[in-house]
Formats: structure tokens, C-alpha cells, sequence
């Protein structure tokens, strides 16, 4: 390619930013590509090459700086402002009624519950200010995690700048798609490697590499669940929040939804407990949240955990099929 100016660099640089950024948004939050691989790598290339050509005209946002690259010394730790609460768990639908019973009696009337899948990944924090992702965190106890910006830097569905300059913090989990999990079982036994017991223990393994490029190549993808600091948003429900996380180009679970009464949420968990093995990915429950965030707010916390929320907890899968059994090409 002949050389262009500098000018001519600075300008096709970020149009094919833009236009990079827009199709993997497309193809890692939404699921929804709208152009063939060979036309993203084409475009790709092109902008390696700028790049290469003009070192200062890579930016934090650039999709060249997801392949990570950098190998830590370890990991600083980070103390959360906003605490990441764990979920008291239930296992039984007269524990679900009684957890419903705890909240009406407080409340004083019935509400509605957000339901949401419960993604069995690893918790993360995800710090954007001026709508740059600025640092990502494991949860660890609650009030101090692990500072993993740089690793979640090459997670593809985790957006480097949000459509809007906003300065918020998100949670959710991070996870290891079912088939990402036995592919890399798979290339680790033929390399002699100790296999993963399951996709959750691969997702921590995976973020808790030094070598950045290792993260990269491991196919990690997201679903955020908690607006934790709004910013100027004005979410007041749960669910409300979950799409405007969405809006803003993270990538939210697509099966939440407002069940009325306890008896809509004992449906909702019996269908999922049904049909998980058919998603891409490993849940281990259904996480219940009272929608209304005033009632919320009223219900409050114990020391651990919130009293507007509860995780129906599966049963461990006894003789169901492994997942290295089905055949998920
Ligand atoms: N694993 C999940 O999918 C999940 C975990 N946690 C939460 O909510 C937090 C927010 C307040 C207490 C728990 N929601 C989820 N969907």
C-alpha cells in the first residue's frame, strides 16, 4: 500500500475505528454480525498497518489493542466504593415462598421480580469514566478484588468506550461460553496440559493470567446485571436498568424478565431448569430480585447480602451429559 500522509492516516484511522468497533459490538454483544469475517479482518489489517505506519495514532479504543501483549508483575489489589454483596441461596419453591412472604410482610403489599438467569462465571466491576473503560476488578471478598483492567481489555463483548461519556460502574459476570470450554479442554489434554473441571474455573484461570495474550485467546464473554454507580442515569427498576445497560453497548442477558407474582417466578425457574442445557453457556441457578429499586432501598442489607434478592439454587446435575459429551461443533 503507498504511504499516505499523515493527515490521510489520522482521518481513515478513525473511520476504520469507528467502523471496527461498530462490527464487533455487532458480533460480540449483540450476536448479530452484519458483515462476513473476511470483511472485518480486511479492515483490520488496513488499520494495523496505519498504525504501524503512525504509532501515535492508536488509541485506547483502537480493536488493535484487544490482543493484548503485556506480561504483569501481578496483580494490584482494588477496594470496591460500592460493596459487590453475595446472594442468600434457596433450594426449594417453599423456601422461594417464604423468602416472598419475608418481602411482602416488609414491604407491607406484593411486588414484582426481575428474574435473571444466574451465569455461573466470575464476578467482575467494570469502571468507565467519561465513557472509558478506565478499570475492571474481580469481586474477591466483596470490598477488595484483583485489578484485571488489562486482561478484561481483550474480553471482545466488554465495550473499550461506551456510546455516551458517561462516567458509571457496572457489574457482572464473566464466563466462559460451554463450547469455548471444551475446545480448550480438548487443545489441553493434547498438549498434556491439566484440564478445567468446568467453565467457571476456566474464566478465573483465564483472568488470572500474567500474559494478557493468553486472556485474549481464550474466548471470554460477559453478561453485565448491576448498575452499581449511575452516574447521571435514572434507572428506578432493575429491569429498566438491565436495558439501559444494554443501550449503552454492554452486553446484558436477553432472557430477564418481570414476573408479578412468586408463582410467575417459580414458572420462570421451572422452564430454565428444563432447558439450560440448551444455552451456550452455564447457569446454576435463577437470581430473583425485587424490580423496584425504592423498595430496594427499603428492604436494605444483612452483613452479606441483600434482603430484596435470593438465588434459586439447581441441583448439581447428577448423570446428566457431561458437556464433553455433546458434540458442540
Ligand atoms: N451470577 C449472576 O448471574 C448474578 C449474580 N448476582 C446478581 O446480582 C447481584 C446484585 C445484588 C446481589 C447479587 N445478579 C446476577 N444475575
Amino acid at each position: 500500500m503507498e504511504p499516505i500522509t499523515f493527515q490521510a492516516a489520522e482521518k481513515r484511522s478513525a473511520e476504520l475505528r469507528d467502523e471496527l468497533n461498530q462490527y464487533a459490538h455487532e458480533y460480540y454483544v449483540q450476536d448479530q454480525p452484519s458483515v462476513e469475517d473476511f470483511v472485518y479482518d480486511k479492515k483490520y489489517q488496513e488499520l494495523v498497518e496505519i498504525e504501524t505506519e503512525y504509532p501515535d495514532l492508536i488509541t485506547p479504543e483502537s480493536p488493535t489493542q484487544r490482543v493484548g501483549g503485556i506480561v504483569l508483575e501481578g496483580f494490584e489489589k482494588v477496594v470496591h466504593d460500592i460493596p459487590l454483596y453475595s446472594l442468600n441461596d434457596v433450594f426449594s419453591k417453599e423456601e422461594l415462598i417464604a423468602f416472598d412472604e419475608r418481602v411482602k410482610k416488609a414491604v407491607g403489599h406484593p411486588v414484582s421480580y426481575c428474574c435473571e438467569l444466574k451465569i455461573d462465571g466470575l464476578s467482575i466491576s467494570l469502571k468507565y469514566e467519561q465513557g472509558v473503560f478506565v478499570q475492571g476488578a474481580t469481586r474477591g471478598d466483596g470490598t477488595v478484588g484483583e485489578n484485571i483492567t488489562e486482561n478484561l481489555k481483550t474480553v471482545k463483548s466488554i465495550p473499550l468506550r461506551l456510546k455516551e461519556p458517561l462516567s458509571i460502574e457496572v457489574r457482572g459476570e464473566c464466563y466462559m461460553p460451554k463450547a469455548s470450554f471444551v475446545k480448550l479442554n480438548k487443545q489441553r489434554e493434547e498438549d498434556g496440559k491439566e484440564v478445567f473441571a468446568n467453565p467457571r474455573n476456566a474464566a478465573a484461570g483465564s483472568l488470572r493470567q500474567l500474559d494478557t495474550r493468553v486472556a485474549a485467546k481464550r474466548n471470554l464473554s460477559t453478561f453485565l446485571y448491576t448498575l452499581a454507580d449511575f452516574g447521571p442515569l435514572e434507572s428506578t427498576t432493575q429491569d429498566h436498568a438491565l436495558n439501559e445497560m444494554s443501550r449503552l453497548g454492554f452486553r446484558t442477558n436477553p432472557e430477564h424478565r418481570v414476573c408479578e407474582t412468586i408463582d410467575e417466578v417459580w414458572e420462570y425457574i421451572e422452564n430454565f431448569h428444563e432447558t439450560r442445557d440448551e444455552l451456550s453457556y452455564e447457569i446454576d441457578g435463577i437470581v430473583i430480585k425485587v424490580n423496584e429499586f425504592d423498595l430496594q432501598d427499603e428492604l436494605g442489607f444483612t452483613v452479606k447480602a441483600p434482603r430484596w434478592a435470593t438465588a434459586y439454587k439447581f441441583p448439581p446435575e447428577e448423570a446428566q451429559t457431561t458437556l464433553l459429551d455433546i458434540d458442540w461443533t
